[in-house]
């Protein structure tokens, strides 16, 4: 049995990552042990009446007893731990939500519905270092893998609706003490049949701008409106968010060499953990929607074409349908008006599943089949 060493299972990837491998029975496959930055020494999760204490995730000399490690705690300790590691002379197989290591070339991102075969011929080549993909790449890839397997795209403009947990629990629980301040604020004008709605506008727009809305988190008010810019600048003008996405598609489709364009704008909105996409897409050739939904249907067993539909599309192409779920629907396809080669699509996924947990997990047994 490999002995696997865990790092931040208790933030939220970790929790997600933790609850996806009872669930799928993992634990049972490998000797475990529980890391900790700060709480050493203390019992651990308690999987099967075995809780041990908890060791220390900055001790190399206990990381370097594992085979393989996965961690989800953050790329500050990555670049502090992993450089020590590798180092002493480790060799074993580091698994990595954040990311700090993902563009290094001796690193894979992985996604195994989409790149099995780049995984696969990397455990055969070496590759030891193993990367969860940005959470609005890997549920675009999935959303779209049909339409890529074939090479059927020619460049693709993702403009995103990304869910708070993207930025972490605190902006979470942020979202949602603005939205009661909000509330609270007309709450008495609100349940008034007889109050008028500028009035209460007016109360609401003075709310969401002034100082007392809760906005240490995000930096400015999310509930009630959006923020136009995610992470930091980068010099071509992009965020680091929409900088990721052509630079880790294709480095996951294996295409580096002569990327394929992937560039739109990134957008943080007050859902809770679900990303939406809604893309732009300049086929290679002109086929028909059905072909398109075909191949999109096909390509891998989580994706659910969403048929152009106005209630399907508001039942299943919906936040809160997806939430908590592994599905990946894919919709609103249709023909856009630049030309028959131009089509739209819109997709929703939850970002801590597919965008942040399960292609660790899968990777991790992946490595114990190989
Ligand atoms: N949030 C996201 O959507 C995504 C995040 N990632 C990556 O994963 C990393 C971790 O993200 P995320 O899970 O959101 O981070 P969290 O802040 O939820 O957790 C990170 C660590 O904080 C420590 N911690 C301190 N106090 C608490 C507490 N009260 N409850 C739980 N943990 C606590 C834990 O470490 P310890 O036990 O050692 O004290 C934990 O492992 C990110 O930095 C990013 O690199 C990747 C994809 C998506
Ligand atoms: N940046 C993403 C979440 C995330 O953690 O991304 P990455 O794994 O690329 O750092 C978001 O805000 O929604």
């Amino acid at each position: 049995m490999k002995k696997l060493g865990l790092v931040g299972w208790r933030g939220m990837v970790g929790s997600v990552l933790m609850e996806r491998m009872q669930q799928e029975n993992d634990f049972a496959q490998f000797d475990v042990t529980f890391f900790t930055t700060s709480q050493a020494g203390q019992l651990g999760p308690d999987l099967a009446g075995d809780a041990k204490p908890l060791l220390s995730a900055t001790d190399v000399a206990s990381l370097a007893q594992m085979d393989i490690i996965i961690t989800c705690q953050g790329g500050d300790y990555t670049k502090s731990v992993y450089p020590d590691l590798r180092g002493s002379g480790w060799n074993g197989f580091w698994i990595d939500a954040a990311s700090a290591l993902r563009m290094e070339d001796d690193s894979i991102i992985v996604l195994d519905p989409v790149n099995k075969d780049v995984i696969t011929q990397g455990l055969e080549h070496g590759v030891k270092t193993f990367v969860g993909g940005n959470c609005t790449v890997s549920l675009m890839l999935l959303a779209l893998g049909g339409l890529f397997e074939q090479d059927l795209i020619e460049w693709v403009s993702p403009m995103t609706y990304q869910a708070a947990s993207g930025a972490g629990a605190r902006n979470m629980k942020e979202l949602i003490a603005q939205m009661g301040a909000i509330h609270q604020s007309v709450a008495e004008l609100v349940d008034d049949p007889n109050s008028a709605i500028l009035e209460i506008d007016k109360i609401v727009s003075e709310t969401i701008a002034g100082d007392d809305l809760p906005t240490s988190q995000f930096g400015a008010p999310l509930a009630g409106s959006l923020i136009p810019w995610i992470d930091v600048p980068m010099p071509s003008g992009q965020s680091k968010e929409e900088w990721k996405a052509q630079v880790e598609a294709n480095k996951i489709l294996g295409t580096s060499k002569q990327p394929i364009p992937v560039d739109g704008l990134c957008v943080r909105i007050g859902a809770m953990r679900c990303h939406s996409q809604a893309m732009t897409i300049k086929l290679r050739e002109d086929i028909s929607v059905e072909k398109i939904e075909q191949i999109l249907a096909q390509h891998n067993e989580w994706v659910k074409v969403i048929p152009n539909d106005r209630a399907q599309s508001v039942q299943d192409l919906s936040p809160v349908n997806v939430t908590g779920t592994l599905s990946i629907p894919v919709g609103r396809i249709r023909k856009l008006a630049m030309g028959p080669q131009y089509i739209s699509a819109f997709t929703v996924g939850d970002q801590l599943l597919w965008g942040a947990a399960e292609p660790l997990r899968r990777m991790l047994r992946i490595i114990e089949s190989h």
